[in-house]
């Protein structure tokens, strides 16, 4: 089972254009759409429609039509006392593939509730093979939770991915080796934002990505998936780091392909494939769900790994 805990989910409201984003003017839209969005419910979907269980931590009530829908649609739910209401984030997407994205804070909470969270993913540790902690925290957390709570699940059986960004990636990057996941995901801007680099001439050269991961890897993480976009995607691990291009891709929306490269990870690690076998397959499930609209996330057939080039970039 893959448990993922989203502290601050959204719901994903997808604005489609039939032309180009007029900044300042008024424009129509051809259609609009929302989906359950935050990057664990994103992840804990993409497990159901690749048949894998899973448990989607949130914060939320029981009757919120949030969680009702989830679990309508298939995915198990273990909603957790909420602050106040989900948020809302709007995609912006035009024909071209250009994904305009403005995402909102979130209710803000307390201990109680960071807490809640906490002991919820804590519970269901013995019986999770893999826990995925994923996305922003809302106004309110401490900077250190995803550390904390790491570290919390470091005694227990499951393996622990974390994907998040700005404070939160910081605290988790100054607490290594203590708190160590077996799963960094970080994209190439968050990545630079820990060895202070320029995000573009990073994102653009595989070695200099695998130099920034291999020193979280010393560091004690387990591996580092560093998520590049179009440039696909380099995998560190104390064995050695491979680079990954993506088949060619008709971008329709980019939102939430980090998430289905962080489950096709996941899967690949459950089948039991090695390092540049689990790199291929994060890959091939990224493109996929950049080649769909919102934050619609792939169904294996709509995904193929030996149409993803891995190359050796050394220890
Ligand atoms: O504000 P965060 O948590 O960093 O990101 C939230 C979010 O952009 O992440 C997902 C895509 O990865 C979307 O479903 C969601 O709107």
């Amino acid at each position: 089972m893959i448990v993922t805990l989203t502290p601050n989910p959204s719901i994903d409201r997808t604005i489609t254009l039939g032309g180009p984003l007029r900044r300042g003017g008024v424009q129509k839209a051809t259609s609009t759409g929302d989906q359950h969005g935050g990057k664990g419910v994103n992840i804990s979907r993409a497990c159901l429609a690749a048949g894998l269980s899973t448990v989607a931590v949130l914060p939320a009530h029981e009757e919120d039509p949030f969680v009702v829908g989830l679990r309508h649609s298939g995915v198990e739910c273990r909603p957790v006392p909420p602050a106040g209401p989900i948020r809302t984030n709007i995609t912006i997407t035009e024909p071209d593939g250009t994904t305009t994205k403005v995402n909102t804070p979130g209710a803000r909470v307390t201990p109680e509730h960071t807490e809640a969270m906490a002991r919820a993913v804590t519970d269901l540790a013995p019986h999770s093979a893999w826990t995925v902690l994923a996305g922003s925290l809302p106004p309110g957390a401490e900077s250190t939770f995803y550390a904390d709570a790491a570290q919390r699940l470091h005694p227990t059986p499951t393996k622990v991915a974390v994907d998040t960004s700005g404070a939160a990636l910081a605290s988790l990057a100054a607490a290594l080796p203590v708190a160590a996941p077996d799963l960094m995901k970080p994209n190439g801007e968050e990545l630079a934002s820990l060895t202070g680099v320029d995000p573009v001439a990073l994102e653009a050269d595989p070695l200099a990505v695998a130099a920034a991961a291999q020193a979280l890897v010393r560091r004690g993480a387990g591996a580092v998936l560093a998520s590049l976009g179009a440039n696909g995607a380099v995998l560190a691990t104390a064995e050695g780091s491979w680079h990954a291009t993506p088949p060619p891709t008709t971008v329709v929306s980019t939102v939430g392909a980090g998430d289905s490269s962080l489950f096709g990870y996941l899967l690949a690690d459950q089948r039991g494939l090695d390092a540049p076998g689990r790199l291929a397959m994060a890959v091939a499930y990224g493109s996929a769900a950049a080649a769909l609209p919102g934050t619609t996330v792939p169904t294996p057939d709509q995904v193929n790994p030996d149409l993803v080039t891995v190359t050796v970039l050394g220890g």
